[in-house]
Protein backbone atom coordinates (compact mmCIF):
# COMPACT_ATOMS: atom_id res chain seq x y z
CA UNK A 1 0.00 0.00 0.00
CA UNK A 2 2.50 2.40 1.16
CA UNK A 3 4.83 1.54 -2.01
CA UNK A 4 1.48 2.75 -4.69
CA UNK A 5 1.36 5.76 -2.51
CA UNK A 6 5.29 6.47 -2.89
CA UNK A 7 4.92 5.63 -6.53
CA UNK A 8 2.06 7.76 -6.78
CA UNK A 9 3.89 10.52 -5.23
CA UNK A 10 7.10 10.20 -7.21
CA UNK A 11 5.14 9.87 -10.79
CA UNK A 12 3.65 13.57 -9.27
CA UNK A 13 7.07 15.01 -8.63
CA UNK A 14 8.62 13.15 -12.21
CA UNK A 15 5.55 15.04 -14.17
CA UNK A 16 5.28 18.12 -12.38
CA UNK A 17 9.16 18.85 -13.30
CA UNK A 18 8.45 17.49 -16.83
CA UNK A 19 5.81 20.28 -16.94
CA UNK A 20 8.37 22.89 -15.78
CA UNK A 21 10.57 21.60 -18.61
CA UNK A 22 8.00 21.60 -21.20
CA UNK A 23 7.31 25.34 -19.89
CA UNK A 24 10.81 26.39 -20.84
CA UNK A 25 11.92 23.96 -23.76
CA UNK A 26 8.28 25.93 -25.53
CA UNK A 27 9.73 29.35 -24.54
CA UNK A 28 13.07 29.33 -25.70
CA UNK A 29 11.31 27.29 -29.11
CA UNK A 30 9.49 30.52 -29.37
CA UNK A 31 12.67 32.47 -28.75
CA UNK A 32 14.51 30.46 -31.33
CA UNK A 33 11.60 31.33 -33.80
CA UNK A 34 11.85 35.22 -33.65
CA UNK A 35 15.89 34.93 -33.89
CA UNK A 36 15.25 32.67 -36.83
CA UNK A 37 12.47 35.18 -38.19
CA UNK A 38 15.13 38.07 -37.57
CA UNK A 39 17.59 36.35 -39.75
CA UNK A 40 15.01 36.48 -42.44
CA UNK A 41 14.66 40.31 -41.85
CA UNK A 42 18.18 41.10 -42.38
CA UNK A 43 18.55 38.44 -45.33
CA UNK A 44 15.56 40.31 -47.03
CA UNK A 45 16.84 43.95 -45.92
CA UNK A 46 20.06 43.25 -47.67
CA UNK A 47 19.19 41.29 -50.65
CA UNK A 48 17.01 42.63 -53.94
CA UNK A 49 15.01 39.87 -55.90
CA UNK A 50 14.68 36.88 -54.53
CA UNK A 51 15.98 36.27 -51.26
CA UNK A 52 17.63 32.99 -49.77
CA UNK A 53 16.16 31.85 -46.39
CA UNK A 54 17.03 28.51 -46.47
CA UNK A 55 21.33 28.04 -46.05
CA UNK A 56 21.91 24.12 -46.57
CA UNK A 57 25.33 24.52 -45.19
CA UNK A 58 24.01 26.08 -42.32
CA UNK A 59 21.69 23.80 -41.14
CA UNK A 60 24.11 21.27 -41.46
CA UNK A 61 26.11 22.66 -38.98
CA UNK A 62 23.45 22.99 -36.97
CA UNK A 63 22.65 19.25 -36.83
CA UNK A 64 26.07 18.53 -36.26
CA UNK A 65 26.73 20.77 -33.19
CA UNK A 66 23.04 19.54 -31.62
CA UNK A 67 24.72 15.35 -32.30
CA UNK A 68 28.24 16.80 -30.89
CA UNK A 69 26.35 18.36 -27.82
CA UNK A 70 24.21 15.28 -27.14
CA UNK A 71 25.53 14.02 -23.88
CA UNK A 72 22.13 10.87 -24.14
CA UNK A 73 20.18 9.36 -23.10
CA UNK A 74 18.62 10.13 -26.40
CA UNK A 75 20.98 8.92 -29.39
CA UNK A 76 22.68 11.71 -31.60
CA UNK A 77 20.40 10.38 -34.73
CA UNK A 78 17.46 10.98 -32.02
CA UNK A 79 18.66 14.82 -30.94
CA UNK A 80 19.32 15.89 -34.84
CA UNK A 81 16.01 14.79 -36.23
CA UNK A 82 14.46 16.32 -33.04
CA UNK A 83 16.55 19.83 -34.52
CA UNK A 84 15.65 19.31 -37.85
CA UNK A 85 11.85 19.49 -37.30
CA UNK A 86 12.39 22.75 -35.35
CA UNK A 87 14.75 24.26 -38.01
CA UNK A 88 11.95 22.95 -40.67
CA UNK A 89 9.06 24.65 -38.21
CA UNK A 90 11.40 28.15 -37.67
CA UNK A 91 12.34 28.18 -41.61
CA UNK A 92 8.17 27.65 -42.56
CA UNK A 93 7.71 31.04 -40.62
CA UNK A 94 8.92 32.76 -43.48
CA UNK A 95 7.86 30.55 -46.29
CA UNK A 96 6.96 27.32 -46.28
CA UNK A 97 9.82 25.31 -48.70
CA UNK A 98 8.46 23.68 -51.23
CA UNK A 99 9.82 20.42 -52.60
CA UNK A 100 9.02 17.69 -55.74
CA UNK A 101 9.62 14.48 -55.43
CA UNK A 102 9.64 11.32 -57.24
CA UNK A 103 6.47 10.35 -56.18
CA UNK A 104 3.88 8.66 -55.41
CA UNK A 105 2.82 9.33 -52.00
CA UNK A 106 4.64 6.78 -49.97
CA UNK A 107 7.88 6.40 -51.77
CA UNK A 108 11.27 6.15 -50.49
CA UNK A 109 11.97 9.07 -51.77
CA UNK A 110 8.99 11.03 -49.73
CA UNK A 111 10.43 9.97 -46.64
CA UNK A 112 13.79 11.52 -48.16
CA UNK A 113 12.42 14.45 -48.91
CA UNK A 114 10.86 14.57 -45.14
CA UNK A 115 14.29 13.56 -43.86
CA UNK A 116 16.25 16.40 -45.51
CA UNK A 117 13.82 19.00 -45.14
CA UNK A 118 11.37 18.27 -42.02
CA UNK A 119 7.40 18.15 -41.62
CA UNK A 120 7.08 21.87 -42.52
CA UNK A 121 8.04 21.83 -45.89
CA UNK A 122 5.61 21.39 -48.58
CA UNK A 123 6.10 18.54 -50.52
CA UNK A 124 4.87 17.54 -53.90
CA UNK A 125 5.05 14.46 -55.67
CA UNK A 126 5.97 13.82 -59.61
CA UNK A 127 5.92 10.55 -61.60
CA UNK A 128 9.09 10.87 -63.27
CA UNK A 129 12.32 12.41 -62.48
CA UNK A 130 12.69 14.49 -65.26
CA UNK A 131 9.28 16.44 -64.25
CA UNK A 132 11.34 16.93 -60.81
CA UNK A 133 14.10 18.66 -62.54
CA UNK A 134 11.22 20.97 -65.01
CA UNK A 135 9.55 21.65 -61.75
CA UNK A 136 12.69 23.23 -60.09
CA UNK A 137 14.27 24.74 -63.71
CA UNK A 138 10.80 26.21 -63.84
CA UNK A 139 10.67 27.91 -60.61
CA UNK A 140 7.44 26.34 -59.38
CA UNK A 141 9.12 24.49 -56.53
CA UNK A 142 12.19 25.68 -54.51
CA UNK A 143 14.46 22.09 -54.67
CA UNK A 144 13.93 18.61 -56.11
CA UNK A 145 14.31 15.57 -54.15
CA UNK A 146 15.38 12.58 -56.59
CA UNK A 147 17.14 8.83 -55.83
CA UNK A 148 20.46 8.07 -57.23
CA UNK A 149 23.00 5.77 -56.07
CA UNK A 150 19.44 3.59 -55.80
CA UNK A 151 19.16 0.02 -54.18
CA UNK A 152 15.28 0.11 -54.59
CA UNK A 153 13.82 2.04 -57.33
CA UNK A 154 16.40 1.60 -60.14
CA UNK A 155 16.44 4.51 -61.87
CA UNK A 156 20.32 5.98 -61.11
CA UNK A 157 21.22 6.46 -64.50
CA UNK A 158 17.66 8.50 -65.43
CA UNK A 159 19.02 11.07 -62.35
CA UNK A 160 22.45 11.16 -63.48
CA UNK A 161 21.27 11.82 -67.54
CA UNK A 162 18.97 14.48 -66.58
CA UNK A 163 22.29 16.30 -65.21
CA UNK A 164 23.58 16.46 -68.58
CA UNK A 165 20.79 18.56 -70.46
CA UNK A 166 20.58 20.78 -66.70
CA UNK A 167 22.11 23.49 -65.19
CA UNK A 168 20.73 22.64 -61.85
CA UNK A 169 22.88 22.61 -58.82
CA UNK A 170 23.11 19.54 -56.44
CA UNK A 171 22.28 21.21 -52.89
CA UNK A 172 22.39 18.10 -51.00
CA UNK A 173 22.40 14.91 -50.26
CA UNK A 174 20.46 12.64 -48.05
CA UNK A 175 20.60 8.92 -47.05
CA UNK A 176 17.88 6.89 -46.33
CA UNK A 177 17.98 2.85 -44.52
CA UNK A 178 15.70 1.14 -47.06
CA UNK A 179 13.54 -0.92 -44.99
CA UNK A 180 11.23 -3.28 -46.96
CA UNK A 181 7.84 -4.64 -45.20
CA UNK A 182 5.15 -7.40 -46.37
CA UNK A 183 1.95 -5.81 -46.44
CA UNK A 184 -1.73 -6.84 -46.92
CA UNK A 185 -5.47 -5.06 -47.20
CA UNK A 186 -8.06 -5.65 -45.08
CA UNK A 187 -9.36 -8.30 -46.87
CA UNK A 188 -6.66 -10.10 -47.39
CA UNK A 189 -6.31 -13.93 -46.30
CA UNK A 190 -3.06 -13.93 -45.11
CA UNK A 191 -2.77 -17.74 -45.25
CA UNK A 192 -4.06 -17.58 -49.31
CA UNK A 193 -1.26 -14.89 -50.70
CA UNK A 194 -0.54 -16.37 -53.55
CA UNK A 195 0.29 -13.30 -55.40
CA UNK A 196 3.09 -10.37 -53.97
CA UNK A 197 3.51 -6.55 -55.94
CA UNK A 198 6.38 -4.44 -55.33
CA UNK A 199 9.08 -2.76 -57.43
CA UNK A 200 11.13 -5.14 -59.46
CA UNK A 201 14.85 -3.94 -57.40
CA UNK A 202 12.75 -4.51 -54.12
CA UNK A 203 11.60 -7.77 -55.03
CA UNK A 204 15.50 -8.86 -55.82
CA UNK A 205 16.22 -7.53 -52.60
CA UNK A 206 14.21 -9.83 -50.40
CA UNK A 207 14.60 -12.69 -52.56
CA UNK A 208 15.76 -15.05 -49.71
CA UNK A 209 13.31 -14.16 -47.47
CA UNK A 210 10.20 -14.81 -50.20
CA UNK A 211 11.84 -18.26 -51.23
CA UNK A 212 12.13 -19.17 -47.64
CA UNK A 213 8.41 -17.69 -46.57
CA UNK A 214 6.72 -17.57 -49.82
CA UNK A 215 7.93 -20.06 -52.16
CA UNK A 216 5.11 -20.27 -54.56
CA UNK A 217 3.53 -17.04 -54.50
CA UNK A 218 3.92 -14.98 -57.89
CA UNK A 219 6.29 -12.32 -57.52
CA UNK A 220 5.07 -9.64 -60.12
CA UNK A 221 6.81 -6.64 -60.41
CA UNK A 222 5.34 -2.85 -60.95
CA UNK A 223 6.44 0.86 -61.48
CA UNK A 224 7.03 1.36 -57.51
CA UNK A 225 6.32 0.05 -54.13
CA UNK A 226 3.96 2.65 -53.37
CA UNK A 227 2.12 1.26 -57.02
CA UNK A 228 2.41 -2.08 -55.33
CA UNK A 229 0.56 -0.70 -52.21
CA UNK A 230 -1.96 1.00 -54.33
CA UNK A 231 -2.88 -2.07 -56.39
CA UNK A 232 -3.71 -4.05 -53.20
CA UNK A 233 -6.98 -2.67 -52.66
CA UNK A 234 -9.75 -5.31 -52.49
CA UNK A 235 -7.29 -7.98 -53.74
CA UNK A 236 -8.25 -10.79 -51.02
CA UNK A 237 -5.12 -13.22 -52.28
CA UNK A 238 -2.31 -10.69 -52.60
CA UNK A 239 0.49 -8.76 -50.85
CA UNK A 240 2.70 -5.69 -51.18
CA UNK A 241 6.20 -4.90 -50.61
CA UNK A 242 6.23 -1.35 -49.26
CA UNK A 243 7.72 1.13 -47.00
CA UNK A 244 5.87 1.38 -43.88
CA UNK A 245 4.70 4.70 -44.88
CA UNK A 246 2.83 2.75 -47.43
CA UNK A 247 0.71 0.85 -45.08
CA UNK A 248 -0.56 3.95 -43.35
CA UNK A 249 -1.25 5.47 -46.40
CA UNK A 250 -3.42 2.91 -48.24
CA UNK A 251 -5.02 1.41 -45.43
CA UNK A 252 -2.74 -1.67 -45.47
CA UNK A 253 -1.80 -3.66 -41.93
CA UNK A 254 2.34 -5.10 -42.01
CA UNK A 255 2.51 -8.55 -41.36
CA UNK A 256 6.35 -9.32 -41.63
CA UNK A 257 8.77 -6.43 -41.00
CA UNK A 258 12.05 -5.51 -41.72
CA UNK A 259 12.43 -8.20 -44.95
CA UNK A 260 15.14 -7.46 -46.99
CA UNK A 261 17.48 -10.11 -47.12
CA UNK A 262 20.96 -7.26 -46.30
CA UNK A 263 20.32 -5.29 -43.17
CA UNK A 264 22.28 -2.58 -43.93
CA UNK A 265 20.18 -1.71 -47.26
CA UNK A 266 20.10 1.76 -47.70
CA UNK A 267 19.80 4.41 -50.59
CA UNK A 268 21.12 8.26 -51.67
CA UNK A 269 18.75 10.80 -52.71
CA UNK A 270 20.35 14.02 -53.87
CA UNK A 271 18.63 17.68 -53.54
CA UNK A 272 18.67 19.44 -56.65
CA UNK A 273 18.33 23.35 -56.94
CA UNK A 274 19.68 26.44 -58.37
CA UNK A 275 22.00 27.50 -55.17
CA UNK A 276 25.45 27.33 -55.33
CA UNK A 277 25.97 26.47 -51.41
CA UNK A 278 28.53 27.49 -49.39
CA UNK A 279 31.19 25.28 -47.39
CA UNK A 280 29.72 23.70 -44.23
CA UNK A 281 33.00 22.28 -43.10
CA UNK A 282 32.24 18.62 -44.29
CA UNK A 283 31.14 18.89 -47.60
CA UNK A 284 31.02 16.55 -50.70
CA UNK A 285 31.38 17.75 -54.74
CA UNK A 286 30.11 16.41 -57.78
CA UNK A 287 31.26 16.58 -61.19
CA UNK A 288 30.22 15.85 -64.81
CA UNK A 289 33.43 15.15 -67.10
CA UNK A 290 33.19 14.43 -70.73
CA UNK A 291 36.39 12.92 -72.43
CA UNK A 292 37.09 11.14 -75.84
CA UNK A 293 37.82 7.58 -76.24
CA UNK A 294 41.96 7.32 -76.07
CA UNK A 295 43.96 4.99 -74.27
CA UNK A 296 44.57 5.56 -70.73
CA UNK A 297 41.72 8.17 -70.67
CA UNK A 298 39.99 7.27 -67.10
CA UNK A 299 43.88 6.74 -65.31
CA UNK A 300 44.39 10.28 -66.47
CA UNK A 301 41.16 11.79 -65.34
CA UNK A 302 41.97 10.23 -62.07
CA UNK A 303 45.55 11.01 -61.89
CA UNK A 304 44.89 14.83 -60.34
CA UNK A 305 43.07 13.22 -57.59
CA UNK A 306 45.15 10.41 -56.30
CA UNK A 307 48.54 13.20 -56.45
CA UNK A 308 46.28 15.93 -54.04
CA UNK A 309 44.94 12.46 -52.18
CA UNK A 310 41.22 13.16 -52.52
CA UNK A 311 38.94 10.76 -51.44
CA UNK A 312 36.65 9.68 -54.56
CA UNK A 313 33.56 8.91 -53.37
CA UNK A 314 32.09 7.22 -56.40
CA UNK A 315 32.88 7.37 -60.43
CA UNK A 316 30.50 6.48 -63.00
CA UNK A 317 30.45 6.29 -66.55
CA UNK A 318 27.64 7.13 -68.83
CA UNK A 319 27.19 7.29 -72.46
CA UNK A 320 27.66 10.18 -73.78
CA UNK A 321 24.38 11.16 -76.28
CA UNK A 322 26.60 13.55 -78.41
CA UNK A 323 29.85 12.52 -79.87
CA UNK A 324 29.64 8.94 -80.41
CA UNK A 325 33.47 8.31 -78.94
CA UNK A 326 32.78 10.75 -75.83
CA UNK A 327 32.79 8.85 -72.56
CA UNK A 328 30.79 10.75 -69.39
CA UNK A 329 31.64 10.49 -65.69
CA UNK A 330 30.11 11.36 -62.85
CA UNK A 331 33.31 11.78 -60.08
CA UNK A 332 31.61 12.26 -56.37
CA UNK A 333 34.62 13.70 -53.90
CA UNK A 334 34.92 14.54 -50.30
CA UNK A 335 36.04 18.29 -50.73
CA UNK A 336 34.15 21.55 -51.49
CA UNK A 337 34.91 23.84 -55.01
CA UNK A 338 36.18 27.01 -52.63
CA UNK A 339 39.18 24.98 -51.34
CA UNK A 340 41.97 25.74 -53.23
CA UNK A 341 43.17 22.29 -53.33
CA UNK A 342 40.42 21.65 -54.53
CA UNK A 343 40.44 24.24 -57.30
CA UNK A 344 44.32 23.61 -57.72
CA UNK A 345 43.00 19.59 -58.80
CA UNK A 346 39.73 20.43 -60.63
CA UNK A 347 41.65 23.22 -63.24
CA UNK A 348 44.20 20.19 -63.39
CA UNK A 349 41.59 17.66 -64.35
CA UNK A 350 39.85 20.10 -66.58
CA UNK A 351 43.01 20.71 -68.78
CA UNK A 352 42.66 16.63 -69.86
CA UNK A 353 39.20 16.54 -70.72
CA UNK A 354 37.14 18.03 -73.36
CA UNK A 355 34.05 19.32 -70.71
CA UNK A 356 34.06 19.64 -66.74
CA UNK A 357 31.18 20.55 -65.30
CA UNK A 358 30.84 20.97 -61.13
CA UNK A 359 27.20 19.32 -60.58
CA UNK A 360 27.81 21.10 -57.18
CA UNK A 361 29.67 21.07 -53.66
CA UNK A 362 27.12 20.46 -50.57
CA UNK A 363 27.15 19.11 -47.00
CA UNK A 364 27.59 15.51 -46.95
CA UNK A 365 24.15 13.81 -45.35
CA UNK A 366 24.49 14.36 -41.42
CA UNK A 367 21.93 12.07 -40.45
C1 LIG B 1 18.05 31.17 -39.49
C2 LIG B 1 18.59 31.02 -40.68
O1 LIG B 1 17.85 30.63 -41.80
C3 LIG B 1 17.32 29.32 -41.97
C4 LIG B 1 16.90 28.71 -40.69
C5 LIG B 1 17.82 28.02 -39.91
C6 LIG B 1 17.53 27.64 -38.47
O2 LIG B 1 16.38 27.67 -38.06
O3 LIG B 1 18.50 27.35 -37.76
C7 LIG B 1 19.05 27.66 -40.47
C8 LIG B 1 19.38 27.94 -41.77
C9 LIG B 1 18.38 28.51 -42.69
O4 LIG B 1 17.80 27.47 -43.42
C10 LIG B 1 20.04 31.25 -40.89
O5 LIG B 1 20.47 31.46 -42.03
O6 LIG B 1 20.78 31.24 -39.90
Amino acid sequence: MSDTHNEREQLLALRDRIDEIDATIGKLISERAGCAQKVAEVKSASTEGDVLFYRPEREAQVLRKAMERNEGPLSDEEMARLFREIMSACLALERPIKVAYLGPEGTFTQQAAQKHFGASAVAMPFSAIDEVFREVEAGAVNYGVVPVENSTEGVVSHTLDNFMNSNLKICGEVELRVHHNLMVSSVTDVKSISRIYSHGQSLAQCRKWLDAHYPKAERIAVSSNAEAARRLKGEWNAAAIAPEKAAELYDLQVVSEKIEDQPDNSTRFLIIGTQAVPASGVDKTSLLIAMRNQPGALHNLLAPFHAHDIDLTRVETRPSRSGVWTYVFFVDFTGHVDDPVIRATLDEVSARVSDLKILGSYPKAVL
